[in-house]
């Protein structure tokens, strides 16, 4: 079979041409290459890319342009981007979703991520799509557990209670049917054809990779052995099932790190030494984790950025011991004051970017295995639309989902003294050679 571009591959998903493969992102041990150079990440949580490039309903594809330049223009050269979605009751998730059932597929949505992964090729943009959801905001694994187990949909929003809501999410990794049409939904998007360029995304270059879900965690801080075993045996399953689908791509999990490893350094480590785990992820937050409170800044920032510092630092060692790459893939803080206004300044919030940027700088010139970064999240041009800042449907979309307040960590177009840090030290990361090996 020959691909849209001339590439040979097998018709049951074989690797692309050696000459091609230089094409796509690979793992060459603790460094991305691209092209036959080194490859570092500048990258924007982009969730709602494929909401935006859907041909009617939600798409908003004249915008999705707009966006997709902008950030061009601003030096990012990856997006990560929700791939499906699930239909669900509850108020903090996003609506309309991919999945109206099991077996059930918005067609609008799907050839929405076609456009947005069609777009992003022609701004040589490379782009991590996951497939699942550990929070409720795109209906994700509790609206499985919903689907198969009868159980209610949670919303910790609304049961205020996110142990009871981790610990009971985690029952998605061992309920056989939930997984039967998890991989069914994987299988749909893997084996997909792009209905734009025509080309099957398991053989589109621009595709960095699939990612099992957005932070999975292995249940609650408190996992038992049987729980981590469980997390630990889906992962390696799951990535090994996706790879069996498409060997041109590299797989990652979605994680946080330790902060959604149960603070379990081993379990962090066991998840990610699977043959079938192309890289390590990692996330900061401060102010989720509450190291830093955004009410008390001057009390709280010395505290908040030691153990920042340490958390970026102490990934980048374990990815050492595992002989991969790491990406810093979502960090945030919210503006000042704080406020969700995008009147509001983000002094303190370019600050802390600073001092991430600066680690990972550092330790990817130093040849550490830090590939680069996702900021959360990309806000652009979409506006808070009611005056609690909560989305409702038919609002502007941007990088807070609906079970946050639309402000608290999006990057705005008129953002300019954050969009100047992230294109300053993006060309300095992208200008670095990997180290000679
Ligand atoms: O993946 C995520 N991590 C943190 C974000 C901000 O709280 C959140 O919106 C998202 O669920």
């Amino acid at each position: 079979m020959v691909g849209a571009v001339g590439i040979v591959a097998a018709a049951d998903g074989a690797p692309v041409t050696n000459a091609a493969r230089s094409e796509f992102v690979t793992a060459k041990k603790t460094h991305f290459s691209r092209k036959g150079q080194a490859y570092y990440i500048v990258g924007a949580n982009f969730w709602y890319g494929g909401y935006l490039g859907a041909p009617s309903g939600v798409g908003e594809r004249a915008r999705l342009l707009k966006e997709l330049d902008t950030m061009k223009a601003t030096g990012i050269n990856n997006l990560r981007v929700l791939a499906v979605s699930e239909k669900t009751d509850m108020k903090s998730a996003v609506s309309p979703a991919t999945t109206a059932k099991p077996g059930e597929y918005d067609e609008n949505l799907l050839v929405g991520l076609d456009f947005l992964m069609a777009e992003a090729a022609k701004r040589d943009m490379t782009v991590v799509l996951y497939l699942n959801n550990f929070w409720q905001w795109s209906g994700g694994m509790t609206q499985y557990l919903n689907w198969f187990e009868g159980t209610p949909a949670l919303d910790p929003n609304v049961t205020k209670d996110y142990d009871d809501y981790m610990k009971k999410n985690a029952r998605f990794y061992v309920n056989a049917a939930a997984q039967k049409e998890y991989r069914q939904v994987i299988a749909k998007i893997v084996k997909r054809v792009n209905t734009i360029t025509g080309k099957p995304y398991s053989e589109d270059p621009h595709l960095m990779s699939w990612q099992l879900a957005n932070e999975p965690r292995p249940g609650n801080g408190k996992a038992t052995k049987e729980e981590k075993a469980a997390y630990v045996k889906w992962i390696d399953e799951t990535a090994g099932y996706i790879h069996s689908l498409d060997r041109n791509h590299m797989v990652s999990t979605g994680s946080e790190g330790l902060a959604g490893s149960a603070h379990d350094a081993q379990l962090f480590l066991d998840a990610h030494r699977s043959k079938h785990v192309d890289y390590l992820t990692y996330h900061l937050w401060p102010k989720n984790w509450e190291w830093f409170d955004s009410r008390n800044p001057e009390g709280t920032w010395d505290n908040a950025i030691t153990k920042s510092r340490d958390y970026l630092n102490s990934h980048i060692e374990l990815a050492k011991k595992l002989g991969k790459p790491i990406v810093l893939e979502e960090f945030g803080l919210d503006r000042d004051g704080p406020s969700f206004s995008i009147k509001a300044t983000t002094r303190i919030r370019d600050r802390f970017y600073k001092e991430v940027f600066d680690v990972v700088y550092t330790r990817a010139a130093k040849g550490d295995p830090i590939a680069g970064f996702n900021f959360w999240a990309w806000g652009g041009a979409g506006r808070a639309a009611n005056a609690d800042y909560w989305w409702k449907p038919g609002n502007d979309f941007m990088g807070d989902p609906p079970q946050e307040e639309q402000g608290l960590y999006s990057v705005f177009d008129t953002d300019t003294s954050s969009l100047k840090l992230i294109k300053e030290y993006g060309d300095k990361l992208k200008s670095l050679k990997a180290p000679a090996r």
